[in-house]
């Protein structure tokens, strides 16, 4: 008798995905993408226990992007709580989404832990959109410690689904949409409804 079939993961683009060109509005290589919004948990600059991420769009369609684990994101002692890492990695992966220019949110997203990552440590994240099939962009990310050439802490693959601009109105707690689309920070307006915060 056979062993149990190991099914495809959903993540795993299928053999009819495409790899698209960047979108015309795709940060240049090289270029620092911005935080979406302020109150963002992964990239909101000013978010006192966030991420912080900063990410770097890259020359195809991939971004880098760097985490310092600080003692707020401990799980065990002097170390990274792994849910905090995959928020460091989901952050990064829907930042692809820049390069493609349309909006879109985690649909899925599988996790290797491969070893620990200390407090201070600078987890040097590479992720890179590995197929599009209509409204599903399937991705995949690295996190590397001591380094950018360091070992693998985390892996991760994910499948985003392409959302309208409702997605993020309709949801979104009345108040927070509100403040949003009542500054007069056109620019800002736009980026904060270009994702799920
Ligand atoms: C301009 C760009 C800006 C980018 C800025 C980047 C900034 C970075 C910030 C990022 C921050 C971090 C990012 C975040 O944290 S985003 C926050 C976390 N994510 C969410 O809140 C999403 C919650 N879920 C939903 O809203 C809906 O379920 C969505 C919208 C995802 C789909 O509901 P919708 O009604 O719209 O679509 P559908 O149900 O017809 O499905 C469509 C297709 O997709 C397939 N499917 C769906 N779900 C799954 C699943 N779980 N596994 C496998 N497959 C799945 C489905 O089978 C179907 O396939 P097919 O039948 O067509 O073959």
């Amino acid at each position: 008798m056979n062993g149990p079939s190991i099914p495809t993961t959903p993540t795993t683009p299928p053999a009819d995905a495409v790899l698209p060109e960047r979108s015309p509005l795709a940060p240049a290589p090289g270029t620092l993408i911005g935080s979406h919004y302020d109150e963002c948990f992964g990239c909101g600059p000013h978010h006192p226990q966030g991420l912080q991420l900063t990410a770097v769009a890259g020359e195809h369609l991939d971004v880098t992007a760097r985490f310092t684990v600080k003692p707020a994101h401990q799980g065990g002692p002097g170390l990274a709580h792994g849910g905090v890492l995959v928020s460091a990695l989901d952050e990064t992966l829907g930042t692809l989404n820049w390069l493609l220019g349309a909006p879109a949110v985690t649909g899925r997203l599988e996790t290797d832990f491969v070893r620990p990552v200390p407090v201070d440590s600078v987890l040097h994240i590479h992720a890179r959109v590995t197929g599009v099939h209509g409204r599903k962009v399937y991705s995949a990310a690295e996190g590397r410690i001591g380094g950018p050439d360091g070992p693998v802490a985390i892996r991760a693959q994910a499948l985003f689904i392409q959302v309208k601009l409702e997605h993020f109105t309709t949801h979104g707690r009345p108040e927070d949409v509100r403040k949003i689309l009542d500054d007069p920070d056109q620019i800002k307006r736009a980026r904060a409804f270009e994702v799920n915060p």
